[in-house]
């Protein structure tokens, strides 16, 4: 098991060049490969994410060059569906950008496709697209457990007409029939039932559909509709923002021991729905200022706790419950049932561990209610393999700046795909984030 040791941290003061969002890397690489013409995607990140979307193009047929630093991608669009002739078989890890969308987009083909994944995958439901994709002509075969990947699609076209589609549990079911929607034989009408979760990333979604040319009518994000016909075309050169959800670390750090901290790659002219993430930081305190292209948080003060719905910025939400650590009072995050099924339970997991370090934490079914402790703990922290655990208490060493060690276990990578400068006060060291 790797791990990974956090020297205590008391102040914090610099600049961060973001690396790419992943929600836009995926998004712009499968429309690029569903798109007429080349297109050249620059600013992509270097994720595993991006790399199961990447891999599984490359076995779909679609050429593209990839630069050394992975960070440009020359995409050839197939101006069409993926077909095969042969069974496929696509390993996409646990990256719910690819598994999701990928299963709707291969629906449009011909062929036989089986998508696996990480064991995690395998607890993410998908249910809830793959019903809304059965009606539409798919075939769809659930390989283990029914709801639940790894699937196979046994694929013939995609009819359009009046779909509907659960939204309560994960808006990528809607992003992947949405992305997949002006393919469709005739024009499709989705009808979300119910609640709809996670809610800007459709922006994200609309946005990127824009981006190669398709217009989506949203009627107040509860019915959507695609005009058959519209095909995807190539920007020709796109860049990718900022990753909204990666900044929240670095902007949490400057709110709890700053300093200043900017951030560059997303600002207000972000599409990405965790920018808002630096508001909640207003609301603890900390000054907030938004540039069209950057964002930069201050500490001017103590941080008091916040009790709100964050079910809108469900990613960056978590790096709020290890702020709370630094904030007085009582912090409640609401509304976040789905952190149960992402990379792991989160609520479970973000309960667990903040407890380790001293806190005192209510776990709700689908809230999480965190009291920090006069001292944080040093302890060993279990990631349950997932990055944002990892991230999220990096911000832990900050609570140790007077006493021993904070060890992060099992997922080290993260932190070394992010580079920035932070002061070590008052000696000015450079240490690792
Ligand atoms: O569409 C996207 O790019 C994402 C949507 C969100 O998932 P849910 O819609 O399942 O909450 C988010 O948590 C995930 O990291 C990325
Ligand atoms: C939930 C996440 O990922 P995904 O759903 O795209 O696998 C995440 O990155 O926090």
């Amino acid at each position: 098991m790797d791990s990974l040791t956090l020297n205590p941290l008391a102040f914090v003061n610099g600049e961060v060049q973001l690396p790419g969002s992943k929600s836009l890397s995926n998004r712009l690489l499968l429309l690029a490969a569903l798109a007429e013409g080349e297109t050249r995607i620059t600013n992509l990140l270097d994720s595993d994410d991006v790399k199961h979307m990447l891999n599984a193009l490359a076995l779909l047929g679609v050429q593209y060059e990839l630069s050394t630093d992975r960070r440009t991608c020359l995409v050839q669009g197939t101006g069409g569906p993926f077909n095969t002739d042969q069974a496929l078989d696509l390993f996409l890890g646990n990256a719910g950008t690819a598994m999701r969308p990928l299963c709707a987009a291969l629906c449009l083909g011909h062929g036989e496709f089986t998508l696996t994944g990480e064991p995690r995958m395998y607890e993410r439901p998908i249910r809830d697209l793959v019903d809304a994709l059965i009606p539409l002509g798919a075939e769809v075969t659930y390989l283990k457990e029914e709801g639940f990947p790894p699937l196979t699609l046994h694929s013939r076209g995609l009819k359009g007409g009046h779909v509907s589609i659960r939204g309560n549990i994960s808006s990528q079911f809607l992003t992947a029939l949405l992305m997949s929607a002006p393919m469709a034989e005739e024009d499709l009408i989705i009808q979300v039932d119910g609640e709809l979760v996670s809610k800007p990333y459709i922006d994200i979604t609309l946005h990127s559909m824009q981006l190669f040319g398709v217009i989506v009518e949203n009627d107040n994000y509860q019915r959507f509709v695609i005009k058959a016909g519209q095909r995807y075309r190539s920007p020709g050169e796109v860049m990718v923002e900022g990753d909204a959800s990666s900044a929240s670390y670095f902007l949490a750090a400057a709110a709890i021991a700053g300093g200043t901290v900017r951030v560059y790659g997303v600002g207000s002219d972000s599409v990405q729905g965790d920018k808002a993430f630096a508001d909640v930081l207003a609301k603890m305190g900390a000054d907030v200022t938004y540039g069209p292209t950057w964002i930069e948080v201050s500490k001017t003060g103590p941080l008091q706790a916040v009790d709100l719905d964050l079910n809108a910025i469900p990613d960056a939400a978590m790096t709020i419950a290890t702020t709370a650590l630094f904030a007085s009072g009582t912090t409640c995050i609401r509304n976040v049932y789905n952190w149960r099924v992402k990379e792991t339970d989160r609520l479970y997991a973000m309960a667990t561990e903040l407890r380790k370090v001293g806190a005192e934490v209510v776990e709700g079914d689908d809230f999480i209610e965190i009291t920090p402790p006069k001292q944080i703990r040093p302890a060993s922290i279990d990631t349950y393999d997932d990055h944002r655990m990892a991230m999220c208490f990096s911000l832990a060493a900050f609570g140790t700046a007077l006493s021993p060690l904070t060890t992060l276990a099992a997922h080290a990578k993260p932190f070394q795909s992010i580079s920035i400068c932070l002061d070590r006060s008052p000696s000015a060291d450079k240490a690792n984030a």
